[in-house]
């Protein structure tokens, strides 16, 4: 019997109805999240990659039961997150990036003993795993101190040991590297790598390609609250669905026949002098090589796109991308 997924998402719809002054009924409505289907399996870091007002953190919050779905069902380790959502809840963690979820004049150990309090942990069960954390995440000298004189990156490392108090499967990083310093942002990469080593599932969402890069095993891209490609791929995969073919000395109707071939999308200058040719797919670029060889063009380099111009190709734009 195969394990069934650490996360399982199908048709899952989140809208806001927004009430505009004096109207008696909400009027106007966004769509958040339109028919979403996701599978995160165990063990996996999964990268949720998209811009600004995508949907990220509605699909967070529906995870960790904090909204409840407009319509479709979400199974987290196995429970329904309306139907079950305490038994969700004892199985995951959430870290949010930027300012969110810590109260600032508690201390750091006043903050962990609260979320573990919540979690039903007490007396020296409590305290020990405090100690354990607090040390894991070079807290310990600190940790008496209140949080709001803390720098965003030990904030930010507060919020992790906050989101393991209870030693969950699943860890949801809602963008934990928002409003981090590159060194700040590297140091929290580097403690997600070793949760994944521990075999930790984690679904991280990003709008940061470098630090998708890094981090995630497989990754999917949302925009306007719809999955844009349906079959979350590794990243070695999804960057071999992309091709680039780079010419030399292409003369104009070479340039131009190779252009209308099906599956090139877009014709670039390279300031080395080259010609790219963007393909979506391997047949097409075989198509622009075999083409390019006829047209006696010699001098003809192929490379795979990085993660970020997938992601731009796929939001059909220059929207909300950031590389550090
Ligand atoms: N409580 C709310 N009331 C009304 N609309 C909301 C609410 N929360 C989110 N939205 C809307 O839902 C859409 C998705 O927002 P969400 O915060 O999930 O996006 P996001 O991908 O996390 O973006 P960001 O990176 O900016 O946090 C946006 O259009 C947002 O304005």
């Amino acid at each position: 019997m195969t394990e069934s997924p650490c996360i399982e998402i199908e048709g899952l719809t989140r809208t806001f109805s927004h009430r505009i002054f004096l109207a008696r009924r909400p009027i106007t409505g966004t769509i958040a999240l339109d028919h979403v289907n996701l599978i995160v399996e165990y063990g996996e870091v999964h990268g949720l990659l998209g811009p600004n007002g995508a949907g990220k953190t509605t699909l967070c919050k529906i995870l960790a039961t904090i909204l409840l779905p407009t319509a479709g069902t979400v199974t987290v380790c196995g429970s329904d997150v309306v139907t079950d959502p305490r038994a969700v809840r004892r199985r995951i963690g959430i870290v949010l990036g930027g300012d969110r979820g810590l109260y600032g004049r508690l201390t750091a150990r006043q903050n962990l003993r609260h979320w573990g309090a919540l979690y039903g942990l007490h007396g020296t069960a409590l305290r020990s795993r405090i100690d354990e954390l607090t040390e894991r995440f070079g807290l310990t000298t600190r940790q008496h101190d209140r949080v709001e004189t803390f720098s965003r990156g030990m904030k930010q490392r507060v919020h992790l040991a906050r989101g393991l108090i209870a030693d969950p499967e699943l860890l949801l990083l809602d963008e934990p590297t928002d409003g981090l310093d590159p060194v700040a942002a590297t140091e929290f990469r580097a403690l997600v790598g070793q949760l994944r080593a521990e075999g930790r599932t984690i679904l991280l969402t990003t709008h940061n390609m470098a630090e998708a890069e890094q981090v995630c095993d497989r990754v999917s891209f949302i925009d306007n609250g719809t999955i844009l490609d349906a079959d979350p791929a590794t990243l070695s995969a999804l960057v071999s669905r992309y091709e680039r073919i780079d010419a030399l000395g292409v003369t104009e109707p070479t340039r131009a026949r190779v252009s209308t071939i099906a599956g090139v999308e877009r014709v670039e200058d390279l300031p080395d002098g080259y010609v790219r040719f963007h393909a979506t797919d391997r047949p097409a670029a075989t198509a622009v090589l075999r083409a390019l060889v006829d047209a006696e063009v010699t001098r003809i380099r192929n490379s795979e796109p990085s993660l970020e111009e997938i992601y731009l190709h796929l939001m059909g734009g220059q929207r909300g991308m950031r590389v550090d």
